[in-house]
């Protein structure tokens, strides 16, 4: 006899039936379960300060601390190399390490070329120059081009003579009235650029054009332009209240920024065409690009905009380098010894540095190089963004997401350059035949930026900033200034904050090396 299981069921089919749906139902649901906590651990975002959101302590840090590169770069000793946080419904990715800038904004420079989107800078009319528009729009591609064309290394040297015609004024304007040295040295780039872009003459600190530029550039480094420090960027929905609802204060602002914006774009550039239209005109960048075939109204749109990119990124710039660099002279009495030494032995005493010297002294190539590392022109370069969802070392980084290069934080970066605070040329120069690895990482691959953003005028930056430096280290001396006592003035070595940062004001004595390079200064051909 075969005796039925106990625990066979009178209805077989309906139990076993019953009993694997709910098996199904169980496994189905752990399974959602565990694949939505897989799916939200593989979305973890770079770590950071979370809970760290736009609160009256935040928009202290965003608008009150002035060197945040340094903040940030504190922030990546306890998160890491990338990190983020979120301002508001932003997301904020900033990186701190060679690797990672590398990683990212070189190797995977076809999603990370992107601007991201501001409502801030559409009100103000910021959004137009080639510097704010997006890697996606059309007019990139051809506005990069047309900026390689006319300032990459042939379009500058179109440009050579008057070059040095501006730093022979630039010498001159120190020896007769070296106190201020920040006035002429700007003044020297702005006749440069606007001779290059736009083919006009600027005469003196009080032309009208400097004054235009001078006042963008103070609100260029208000607080009020720092990442993340607006509420609006998060809701864009706001942009289309009245801009007095949102304040006073941001109300003023951005009524001034945007008669601001307007007028670096249009004011130079109306000035060259009618220029061109009465038949005069230097073949400036702007000049050259209308007399081409075949220029309509959206062609002549992009050339005012990648121009006025160009005036509005390349006078503080290399001002800054400048400034940079004779605080470091004045307090590295040897480097600025030994480098008049190279120039002396190249050049001699009866001629003015060129261009073609450059390539003879490489320790006057290094120093320039040292500048640029000790304190980059523009610390946080200017912020990239990600056109789709990627990982990175295991870190979700999101679509969309604004991405923060700390320049400075790579370029004080203890494991690629030791004693980051020391100015010191001989990191790029072998020690010896034998030591060829001993040489640092060219700061250079740091401080222009990166990928398709790299700096549009970064020969032309590194022309004018050559002729500048060795024309002054052939003929002057800097030291420290003396005041009523006697006593040497110490200065401070501190920076501007902002995108464009600068050393604050500071003294310093300027003074002909010998009756020989008087002479050099005062020769006119
Ligand atoms: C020492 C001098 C300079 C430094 C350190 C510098 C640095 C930079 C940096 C960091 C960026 C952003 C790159 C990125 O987004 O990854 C940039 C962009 C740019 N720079 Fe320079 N720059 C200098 C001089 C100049 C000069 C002299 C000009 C013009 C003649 C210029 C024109 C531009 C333009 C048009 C852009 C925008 C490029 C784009 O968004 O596609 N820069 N620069």
């Amino acid at each position: 006899m075969v005796l039925a299981p106990p625990w066979t069921p009178v209805n077989d089919f309906s139990l076993d039936g019953a009993m694997l749906a709910v098996g199904f139902l169980v496994v189905g649901i752990v399974a959602s379960f565990v694949a939505i906590r897989l799916q939200r651990l593989s979305k973890f975002p770079p770590p950071g300060p979370r809970g760290f959101k736009q609160s009256p302590t935040s928009r202290s840090i965003f608008r009150g601390r002035k060197d945040i590169w340094r903040q940030y770069a504190e922030w990546s000793k306890i998160y890491g190399p990338v990190f983020s946080f979120r301002s508001h419904r932003l997301n904020i990715v900033v990186l701190n390490s060679a690797k990672a800038v590398h990683d990212l904004l070189d190797i995977r420079a076809k999603i990370y070329s992107d601007r991201p989107y501001s409502a801030i800078i559409e009100l103000t009319n910021q959004n137009k120059p080639i510097g704010r528009i997006s890697s996606q729009d059309a007019r990139f591609a051809t506005s990069r081009r047309m900026a390689h064309e006319e300032l990459g290394q042939k379009g500058t040297l179109r440009h050579l003579p008057a070059l040095e015609r501006h730093v022979k004024l630039l010498l001159k304007s120190l020896m007769s009235d070296p106190k201020h040295f920040r006035q002429h040295l700007r003044l020297c780039q702005s006749k440069s650029i606007m001779m290059a872009i736009y083919g006009y003459p600027v005469e003196s600190d009080d032309d009208p054009y400097i004054t235009i530029h001078g006042n963008w550039f103070k609100a260029l480094n208000s607080p009020f332009l720092r990442t993340g420090a607006w509420f609006i960027d998060s809701y864009p929905i706001l942009r289309y209240l009245p801009t007095w609802m949102l304040g006073a204060e941001s109300h003023n602002f951005i009524t001034e920024r945007r008669a601001s914006n307007g007028q670096m774009m249009n004011v130079p550039f109306e000035w060259t065409k009618s220029e061109i239209r009465a038949g005069r005109s230097y073949p400036s960048f702007v000049a050259n690009q209308l007399s081409q075939d075949n220029v309509n109204p959206d062609h002549e749109e992009s050339i005012k905009y990648v121009v006025g990119a160009m005036h509005m990124s390349g006078v503080d710039t290399v001002l800054s380098a400048m400034l940079t660099f004779l605080l470091m002279m004045m307090l590295n009495p040897e480097i600025q010894k030994r480098a008049q030494e190279e120039v002396d032995s190249v050049v001699g005493s009866d001629r003015l540095p060129q261009l073609p010297d450059r390539g003879k002294l490489p320790y006057v190539g290094a120093l320039i190089q040292e500048v640029l590392r000790f304190h980059p022109p523009a610390p946080l370069a200017v912020t990239h963004a990600v056109t789709q969802d990627d990982y990175y070392e295991d870190m979700f980084i999101q679509k969309g997401s604004t991405i923060v290069p700390n320049v400075w934080a790579v370029t004080h970066d203890e494991s690629t350059y030791p004693e980051p605070m020391k100015f010191d040329p001989m990191r790029y120069l072998d020690k010896s035949d034998q030591d060829v690895k001993s040489a640092q990482p060219d700061p250079r691959n740091f401080v222009f930026g990166f990928g398709r953003r790299v700096c549009a005028g970064m020969y032309f930056a590194e022309v004018t900033l050559f002729l500048q430096v060795c024309s002054i280290l052939a003929t002057f001396n800097i030291s420290k200034e003396i005041n009523t006592d006697g006593v040497e003035i110490i200065p401070n070595v501190d920076f501007t904050g902002g995108h464009i940062s600068q050393p604050e004001d500071f003294v310093c004595r300027i003074v002909p090396r010998s009756d020989a390079a008087v002479d050099l200064i005062m020769w006119d051909p």
